[in-house]
């Protein structure tokens, strides 16, 4: 069985107080959410404990933005698994194309971050997906193909979530076509060894885009980053119909 994971990508938004006031707008509408949905927020680091507190009981999930390979030793700026899964880290965001274009995240370094991610019992959410030009040029699948080969060497795929973010959907509102989306997934899901990993889409997913991109057979949940940061909006896309 295919779980559903619908995850929130904070990126770097929202401070302490901020997040606190997310929740309560939000947590009381998951009410209506179908109880086998996993629900899932990824904030910057600074919220993490906070929001540990507030979710305790709660059925959401706390994610990560990043993990380094090693448990601890000099790398100013990098986050260590033990830290997360010490205040009940459960899932970790791994090569999101920010980090990658932005950070220079290779297939190397994403391999190397989701094996340590499974080491210590997080489910990593690796990121692929294509530029504009790629896609132009009729990469889209080799591109594709080439992330998943490098990345997922000697990774574990009972633990493992993938998520298809076509780069030039990301922040746009240019969402992917949910037929699109759901071609690119069934092409991901060929290439995998085990059939029941949780493929999501991402990019420009939206309250009013959510009922149609859920409704494709490959798709099995959503990453969502701005309309993540709106309780209301957040909720609509989380209980989809
Ligand atoms: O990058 C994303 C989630 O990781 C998608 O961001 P948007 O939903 O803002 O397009």
């Amino acid at each position: 069985m295919r779980k559903i994971v619908i995850a929130g990508n904070w990126k770097m938004f929202k401070t302490q107080a901020e997040s606190q006031e997310f929740l309560s707008g939000f947590l009381p509408q998951l009410e209506e959410t179908p109880s086998e949905r996993e629900v899932v927020i990824c904030p910057p680091f600074t919220d993490l404990s906070v929001l540990s507190k507030s979710l305790h009981g709660s059925r959401v999930q706390l994610g990560a933005q990043n993990v380094h390979w090693v448990e601890n030793g000099a790398y100013t700026g990098e986050i260590a698994a033990p830290m997360l899964t010490e205040i009940g880290v459960r899932y970790v965001i791994i090569g999101h194309s920010e980090r990658r274009q932005y950070f220079g995240e290779t297939d190397e370094t994403v391999n190397l971050r989701l094996k340590a991610a499974q080491n210590y019992g997080l489910t990593p959410i690796l990121c692929v997906g294509e530029t504009k030009q790629q896609r132009d040029a009729g990469e889209t699948e080799s591109l594709i193909i080439s992330q998943l080969q490098k990345g997922l060497v000697d990774v574990d795929q009972t633990n493992l979530v993938i998520a298809y973010e076509p780069i030039w959907a990301i922040g746009t509102g240019d969402t992917c076509e949910a037929a699109e989306a759901n071609r690119v997934i069934g092409l991901i899901r060929s290439q995998l060894q085990n059939p029941h990993v949780s493929i999501q889409y991402g990019g420009s997913v939206k309250p009013n885009n959510i009922d149609e991109i859920m409704a494709q057979p490959e798709i099995d949940g959503v990453l969502v980053g701005g309309a993540s940061l709106e309780p209301d909006g957040f909720a609509r896309i989380v209980n989809f119909r």
